[in-house]
Protein backbone atom coordinates (compact mmCIF):
# COMPACT_ATOMS: atom_id res chain seq x y z
CA UNK A 1 0.00 0.00 0.00
CA UNK A 2 0.70 3.37 -0.72
CA UNK A 3 0.93 5.76 2.87
CA UNK A 4 1.06 9.29 1.76
CA UNK A 5 1.90 12.58 3.66
CA UNK A 6 1.36 16.25 2.61
CA UNK A 7 2.17 18.97 4.75
CA UNK A 8 -0.39 21.69 3.76
CA UNK A 9 1.06 24.46 1.87
CA UNK A 10 2.55 28.02 2.83
CA UNK A 11 -0.26 29.70 4.90
CA UNK A 12 -1.08 33.85 5.60
CA UNK A 13 0.80 33.21 8.95
CA UNK A 14 3.64 30.99 7.48
CA UNK A 15 4.31 33.81 5.27
CA UNK A 16 4.35 36.69 8.23
CA UNK A 17 6.05 34.33 10.37
CA UNK A 18 3.92 33.98 12.74
CA UNK A 19 3.37 30.93 15.18
CA UNK A 20 0.07 29.14 13.94
CA UNK A 21 -1.21 26.38 16.12
CA UNK A 22 -5.13 25.90 16.00
CA UNK A 23 -5.42 29.37 14.39
CA UNK A 24 -6.80 29.12 11.63
CA UNK A 25 -5.27 31.42 8.11
CA UNK A 26 -5.83 30.65 4.53
CA UNK A 27 -3.43 29.45 2.24
CA UNK A 28 -1.33 32.13 0.86
CA UNK A 29 -1.33 32.67 -3.17
CA UNK A 30 1.96 30.42 -2.79
CA UNK A 31 0.48 27.82 -0.67
CA UNK A 32 -2.30 27.57 -3.35
CA UNK A 33 0.18 27.16 -6.22
CA UNK A 34 2.27 24.28 -4.03
CA UNK A 35 -1.03 22.24 -3.21
CA UNK A 36 -1.50 22.01 -7.19
CA UNK A 37 2.24 21.03 -7.66
CA UNK A 38 1.57 18.38 -4.66
CA UNK A 39 -1.30 17.15 -6.98
CA UNK A 40 0.57 16.75 -9.84
CA UNK A 41 3.48 15.44 -8.82
CA UNK A 42 1.20 12.38 -7.06
CA UNK A 43 -0.60 12.67 -10.54
CA UNK A 44 2.73 11.53 -11.84
CA UNK A 45 4.24 8.97 -9.34
CA UNK A 46 0.49 7.33 -10.73
CA UNK A 47 -0.88 6.73 -7.15
CA UNK A 48 -4.78 5.09 -7.21
CA UNK A 49 -5.71 6.92 -3.53
CA UNK A 50 -8.61 5.26 -1.96
CA UNK A 51 -9.21 7.42 0.79
CA UNK A 52 -8.01 10.56 2.43
CA UNK A 53 -7.57 12.26 6.05
CA UNK A 54 -7.06 15.67 7.08
CA UNK A 55 -7.61 18.15 10.35
CA UNK A 56 -10.56 20.27 10.48
CA UNK A 57 -7.64 23.40 10.19
CA UNK A 58 -8.85 25.72 6.85
CA UNK A 59 -5.31 25.63 5.34
CA UNK A 60 -5.65 21.05 5.52
CA UNK A 61 -8.65 21.49 3.65
CA UNK A 62 -8.08 23.86 1.41
CA UNK A 63 -4.47 22.44 0.43
CA UNK A 64 -6.25 19.08 0.34
CA UNK A 65 -8.87 19.99 -1.99
CA UNK A 66 -6.59 21.55 -5.02
CA UNK A 67 -3.96 18.61 -4.53
CA UNK A 68 -7.05 15.90 -5.40
CA UNK A 69 -7.80 18.60 -8.18
CA UNK A 70 -4.66 18.64 -9.89
CA UNK A 71 -4.48 14.83 -8.82
CA UNK A 72 -7.79 14.05 -10.70
CA UNK A 73 -9.07 12.24 -7.68
CA UNK A 74 -11.15 14.98 -6.33
CA UNK A 75 -14.17 12.35 -5.92
CA UNK A 76 -12.47 10.47 -2.85
CA UNK A 77 -13.96 10.68 0.47
CA UNK A 78 -12.45 13.14 3.06
CA UNK A 79 -12.31 12.48 6.70
CA UNK A 80 -11.60 15.89 8.45
CA UNK A 81 -10.60 15.16 12.29
CA UNK A 82 -8.94 17.63 15.06
CA UNK A 83 -7.32 15.10 16.02
CA UNK A 84 -4.86 15.50 12.86
CA UNK A 85 -5.13 19.45 13.74
CA UNK A 86 -1.23 21.34 14.09
CA UNK A 87 0.22 21.57 18.05
CA UNK A 88 -1.51 23.36 19.93
CA UNK A 89 1.23 26.48 20.07
CA UNK A 90 -0.69 27.87 23.40
CA UNK A 91 0.34 31.64 24.23
CA UNK A 92 3.13 31.34 21.30
CA UNK A 93 0.14 31.63 19.27
CA UNK A 94 -0.42 35.00 16.78
CA UNK A 95 3.33 35.59 18.16
CA UNK A 96 5.80 36.56 15.30
CA UNK A 97 8.44 34.30 15.75
CA UNK A 98 11.46 36.29 15.10
CA UNK A 99 10.06 39.09 17.47
CA UNK A 100 9.75 35.97 19.72
CA UNK A 101 12.84 35.38 19.65
CA UNK A 102 14.32 38.81 19.85
CA UNK A 103 12.89 39.01 23.51
CA UNK A 104 13.07 35.26 24.55
CA UNK A 105 16.42 34.42 22.71
CA UNK A 106 17.16 31.81 19.67
CA UNK A 107 17.76 29.05 22.04
CA UNK A 108 14.39 29.23 24.21
CA UNK A 109 12.49 29.67 20.89
CA UNK A 110 13.88 26.88 19.14
CA UNK A 111 13.23 24.44 22.32
CA UNK A 112 9.41 25.54 22.26
CA UNK A 113 9.43 25.13 18.33
CA UNK A 114 11.69 21.70 17.83
CA UNK A 115 11.85 20.11 21.35
CA UNK A 116 10.17 17.07 22.01
CA UNK A 117 8.61 16.76 25.31
CA UNK A 118 8.59 21.00 26.85
CA UNK A 119 5.45 22.63 26.26
CA UNK A 120 5.13 25.89 25.41
CA UNK A 121 3.81 28.95 27.96
CA UNK A 122 -0.11 28.28 28.26
CA UNK A 123 -2.73 30.19 27.09
CA UNK A 124 -5.51 32.33 28.50
CA UNK A 125 -8.76 32.95 26.71
CA UNK A 126 -10.76 30.57 24.81
CA UNK A 127 -10.26 31.04 21.47
CA UNK A 128 -11.78 27.78 20.51
CA UNK A 129 -15.20 27.15 18.65
CA UNK A 130 -17.60 24.58 17.95
CA UNK A 131 -15.24 22.43 15.66
CA UNK A 132 -14.17 21.60 19.21
CA UNK A 133 -16.91 21.96 21.70
CA UNK A 134 -16.27 18.23 22.85
CA UNK A 135 -12.73 18.79 23.83
CA UNK A 136 -11.20 19.14 27.09
CA UNK A 137 -10.46 22.87 26.99
CA UNK A 138 -8.51 23.49 29.79
CA UNK A 139 -5.45 20.89 28.28
CA UNK A 140 -5.68 22.30 25.05
CA UNK A 141 -5.37 25.62 26.25
CA UNK A 142 -1.81 24.56 28.44
CA UNK A 143 -0.50 24.42 24.89
CA UNK A 144 0.92 20.85 23.80
CA UNK A 145 4.68 19.68 23.36
CA UNK A 146 5.14 17.59 19.91
CA UNK A 147 4.48 14.74 22.55
CA UNK A 148 1.43 15.58 24.02
CA UNK A 149 0.68 15.84 19.98
CA UNK A 150 1.90 12.25 19.13
CA UNK A 151 -0.31 10.93 21.63
CA UNK A 152 -3.39 12.61 20.76
CA UNK A 153 -3.09 11.53 17.20
CA UNK A 154 -2.36 8.08 17.48
CA UNK A 155 -5.84 7.21 18.38
CA UNK A 156 -6.68 8.42 14.72
CA UNK A 157 -3.86 6.58 13.56
CA UNK A 158 -5.00 3.48 15.07
CA UNK A 159 -8.78 3.72 14.47
CA UNK A 160 -9.02 5.19 11.08
CA UNK A 161 -5.52 5.46 9.17
CA UNK A 162 -3.90 2.09 9.89
CA UNK A 163 -7.27 0.57 9.39
CA UNK A 164 -7.55 2.13 6.25
CA UNK A 165 -3.67 0.71 5.47
CA UNK A 166 -5.16 -2.89 6.61
CA UNK A 167 -7.95 -3.20 4.21
CA UNK A 168 -5.23 -2.60 1.69
CA UNK A 169 -6.56 0.94 0.69
CA UNK A 170 -3.70 3.64 -0.38
CA UNK A 171 -4.09 6.69 2.02
CA UNK A 172 -3.25 10.22 1.78
CA UNK A 173 -3.00 12.48 5.00
CA UNK A 174 -2.78 16.15 4.32
CA UNK A 175 -1.98 17.97 7.53
CA UNK A 176 0.53 19.99 9.34
CA UNK A 177 4.46 20.56 10.19
CA UNK A 178 4.05 19.32 13.78
CA UNK A 179 1.33 16.89 14.00
CA UNK A 180 2.92 15.18 10.74
CA UNK A 181 6.23 15.41 12.49
CA UNK A 182 4.94 13.24 15.58
CA UNK A 183 3.14 10.81 12.89
CA UNK A 184 6.81 10.61 11.03
CA UNK A 185 8.58 10.28 14.38
CA UNK A 186 6.53 6.96 15.22
CA UNK A 187 6.49 5.53 11.50
CA UNK A 188 10.23 5.69 11.24
CA UNK A 189 10.88 5.06 14.51
CA UNK A 190 12.65 8.23 15.38
CA UNK A 191 13.95 8.50 19.05
CA UNK A 192 13.49 12.03 21.35
CA UNK A 193 17.28 13.63 20.44
CA UNK A 194 16.83 12.89 17.01
CA UNK A 195 13.47 14.50 16.44
CA UNK A 196 14.27 17.76 16.63
CA UNK A 197 16.18 18.18 13.27
CA UNK A 198 13.27 16.50 10.99
CA UNK A 199 11.54 19.29 9.15
CA UNK A 200 8.80 18.56 7.05
CA UNK A 201 8.32 20.92 4.20
CA UNK A 202 4.99 22.69 2.90
CA UNK A 203 3.43 21.02 -0.33
CA UNK A 204 5.93 18.33 -0.67
CA UNK A 205 4.64 14.79 -0.67
CA UNK A 206 6.48 12.26 1.37
CA UNK A 207 5.36 8.58 -0.16
CA UNK A 208 6.19 5.58 2.00
CA UNK A 209 5.75 2.18 0.56
CA UNK A 210 4.01 0.43 3.31
CA UNK A 211 3.47 -3.72 4.29
CA UNK A 212 0.68 -5.66 5.05
CA UNK A 213 2.46 -5.72 8.64
CA UNK A 214 2.35 -2.01 8.49
CA UNK A 215 6.13 -1.44 8.40
CA UNK A 216 7.90 0.84 5.82
CA UNK A 217 9.69 -0.74 2.74
CA UNK A 218 10.68 2.43 1.15
CA UNK A 219 10.81 5.72 1.12
CA UNK A 220 10.35 8.57 -1.12
CA UNK A 221 10.15 12.61 -1.38
CA UNK A 222 8.54 14.09 -4.51
CA UNK A 223 10.82 17.55 -4.21
CA UNK A 224 8.84 20.50 -5.03
CA UNK A 225 10.17 23.14 -7.54
CA UNK A 226 10.79 26.43 -6.82
CA UNK A 227 7.97 28.78 -7.08
CA UNK A 228 9.92 32.47 -6.13
O1 LIG B 1 3.48 27.96 13.60
C1 LIG B 1 3.21 26.74 13.58
O2 LIG B 1 2.12 26.29 13.96
C2 LIG B 1 4.27 25.76 13.09
C3 LIG B 1 4.05 25.31 11.69
O3 LIG B 1 3.97 26.37 10.78
O4 LIG B 1 5.51 26.40 13.18
P1 LIG B 1 6.84 25.77 13.74
O5 LIG B 1 7.68 25.46 12.53
O6 LIG B 1 7.43 26.87 14.56
O7 LIG B 1 6.55 24.58 14.57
Amino acid sequence: MKLVLVRHGQSELNLRNVFTGWLDPELSALGVKEAHAAGEALKAEGILFDTVHTSVLTRAIQTTYYTLNSLEQLYLPVHKHWRLNERHYGALQGLNKAETAAIHGDEQVHIWRRSYDVRPPKATGNTFDRRYEDLDIDHLLAGESLKDTLIRTMPYWEDHIAADLKEGKNVLIVAHGNSLRSLTKYLENISDEAIPDLEIATGEPIVYDVNDHLHITNKKILVKKTFE
